[in-house]
């Protein structure tokens, strides 16, 4: 039967590094009441490993900004600069939304503010990587980025934790503690009561 409520819209941010890939895929499969996740639609290539339809909707410019004029987006950013464009597809979140599912959306800070102000109840969460240094480890641990992205990525890094504050609530992701983190993740959402993210 299908629900007469709504689902809730979960909005998850954090610095490049800070773990949010990592504790999103343990999330998905504990949390209470079913959530799903937002595949985003970006036009930055492939990582490797990563899966078309899965990780990410990957798209040429061309496609991503003819569905922009369409209308097909939420809300889309041009994250580092680099030509990147990233954009939440509607078709991800309003139907299950409408069928009482909930949906988690990893997006930037920028984006996040973007669906607050169509969303206003959503629930907002920054997930910090606790320190720089930490943060710097994990980027360069994970062995997918030149010296040149982990840099630009440092820097963006600054920027979005000085927006944490914007966010109902922060979770440190301490080294060593995925699994914490995704306890705490999964409790905030279920007890989340609804109101006004601002
Ligand atoms: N605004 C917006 N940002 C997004 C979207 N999808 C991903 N991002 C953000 O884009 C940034 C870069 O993502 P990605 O290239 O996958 O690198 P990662 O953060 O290191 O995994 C991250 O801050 C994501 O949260 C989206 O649909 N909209
Ligand atoms: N709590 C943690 N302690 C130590 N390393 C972590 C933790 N969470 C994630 N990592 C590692 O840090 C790196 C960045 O995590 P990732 O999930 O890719 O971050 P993001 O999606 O925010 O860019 C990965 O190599 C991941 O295994």
């Amino acid at each position: 039967m299908a629900s007469s409520r709504t689902g809730k819209l979960v909005i998850l941010s954090g610095p490049s590094g800070s773990g949010k890939t990592t504790v999103v895929r343990k999330l998905l499969g504990v949390a209470e009441p079913r959530l799903e996740l937002s595949v985003s639609a970006t036009t930055r290539p492939p990582r490797a490993g990563e899966v078309d339809g899965k990780d990410y909707h990957f798209l040429t410019t061309e496609e991503f900004l003819r569905r922009k004029a369409a209308g097909e987006f939420l809300e889309t950013f041009e994250v580092f600069g680099n030509g990147y464009w990233y954009g939440t597809l509607r078709s991800e979140v309003e139907r299950r939304l409408a069928d009482g599912i909930s949906v988690l959306l990893e997006i930037d800070v920028d984006g996040a503010m973007e669906i607050v102000k169509q969303y206003p109840s959503a629930v907002t969460i920054f997930l910090s990587p606790g320190t720089e240094e930490e943060l710097e480890r994990r980027l360069r641990g994970r062995k997918t980025e030149s010296e040149e992205t982990i840099q630009r990525r440092l820097a963006t890094a600054k920027r979005e934790m000085a927006a944490m504050n914007k966010y109902k609530y922060q979770i440190v992701n301490d080294a060593g503690a995925v699994n914490e983190t995704v306890q705490r993740l999964a409790d905030v959402i279920q007890n989340d009561s609804g109101d006004d993210a601002l």
